[in-house]
């Protein structure tokens, strides 16, 4: 068997994310009810929007698809989403990332009512989340933050160093760590000497979409580290297509806990957008934002 580090299996976290999710939907006076929008047929979006169904209503949770071809308009796809900020019967709204090249995504998701925003994507969630105030938060980056609580590793006073800067995952990634009491350094494809920087982690987390770029010699021993790669890989000659992280596998060996790919982080985004759903319901049924 290969390495000494913990594995840190995302599904049972993922399963009581869920459990708790259910309950909560359950006292609300109606089901929560989650749009999703996704424009055009690309394979991973298709199969994320179907799984973010299917947990949905596993839930209990109320779930519209609306898939739309890829021609379709800006401003088609803008007015879809002021109907949808209008409904008093919606209670959160997630367009599915990426969208095709001829849609701005800023224009998009500055739309989504940020009440509504159960991918915390909104200007609003993004600066309320940087204050290091309430507010609904990005799936992945949360889903992490539970995934470290379940299993009882620390994020308080650890270095952490992220691998990535994007605004799905790194850059609230590092609020979300910084709020938590973490010493962040964010690290990019423009950062010199990236060993030395990953090597000083306590908690080393890679989002950059690029196989086995983090090597045995960049992670100190001990190191908790979590992959947030998920890269098909079709080999050259013969063979199925597979999914591999960010972090080489013999990372392992050095690691003291470490996420797999599948089944590490990926289940929890999932299990996150059903939480921020059931939070934006229960805001809303509070009456403590304007519907
Ligand atoms: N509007 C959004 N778009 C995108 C987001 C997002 O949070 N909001 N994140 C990603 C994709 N994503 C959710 O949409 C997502 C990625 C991965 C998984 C997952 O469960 N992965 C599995 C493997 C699944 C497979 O076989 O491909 C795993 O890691 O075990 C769920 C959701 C981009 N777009």
């Amino acid at each position: 068997m290969r390495g000494s580090a913990r594995i840190l299996a995302g599904v049972p976290v993922a399963d009581a994310v869920l459990r708790e999710a259910a309950v909560r939907a359950s006292r609300l006076p109606a089901p929560p009810h989650l749009v999703m929008v996704r424009l055009g047929e690309d394979p991973a979006s298709v199969s994320y929007v179907r799984g973010k169904d299917r947990k949905a209503r596993e839930v209990g949770l109320t779930s519209t698809v609306y898939a739309l071809p890829e021609e379709t308009s800006q401003a088609e796809l803008l007015d879809l989403i002021a109907r949808l900020n209008a409904d008093e019967g919606v209670n959160g709204i997630l367009v599915q990332l990426p969208l095709p090249p001829h849609v701005s995504e800023q224009a998009v998701l500055h739309a989504v009512d940020p009440h509504k925003d159960v991918d915390g994507f909104h200007p609003l969630n993004v600066g309320e989340l940087w204050a290091g105030r309430p507010s609904l938060r990005p799936c992945t980056p949360a889903g992490i933050l539970a995934l470290l609580a379940h299993y009882g590793l620390p994020v308080a006073g650890q270095r952490a160093v992220i691998v990535g800067r994007s605004h799905i995952v790194g850059r609230p990634l590092a609020a979300l760590l910084l709020n938590a009491d973490a010493t962040v350094t964010l690290a990019h494809s423009r950062t010199p000497n990236l060993t030395a920087v990953t090597r000083e982690a306590d908690l080393l987390c890679v989002a950059v979409g690029r196989p086995h770029l983090v090597t045995p010699e960049m992670v100190r021993s001990g190191a908790t580290v979590i992959d947030v790669g998920i890269n098909r890989v079709k080999p050259e000659l013969s063979g199925k297509a597979y999914l591999t992280g960010d972090v080489h596998p013999d990372v392992q060996d050095v690691a003291g806990a470490m996420t797999p790919v599948p089944g590490g982080v990926g289940p929890l985004t999932i299990a996150q957008l059903l939480v921020n759903t059931v939070h934006a319901a229960e805001m809303q049924a509070a009456g403590t934002v304007r519907r």
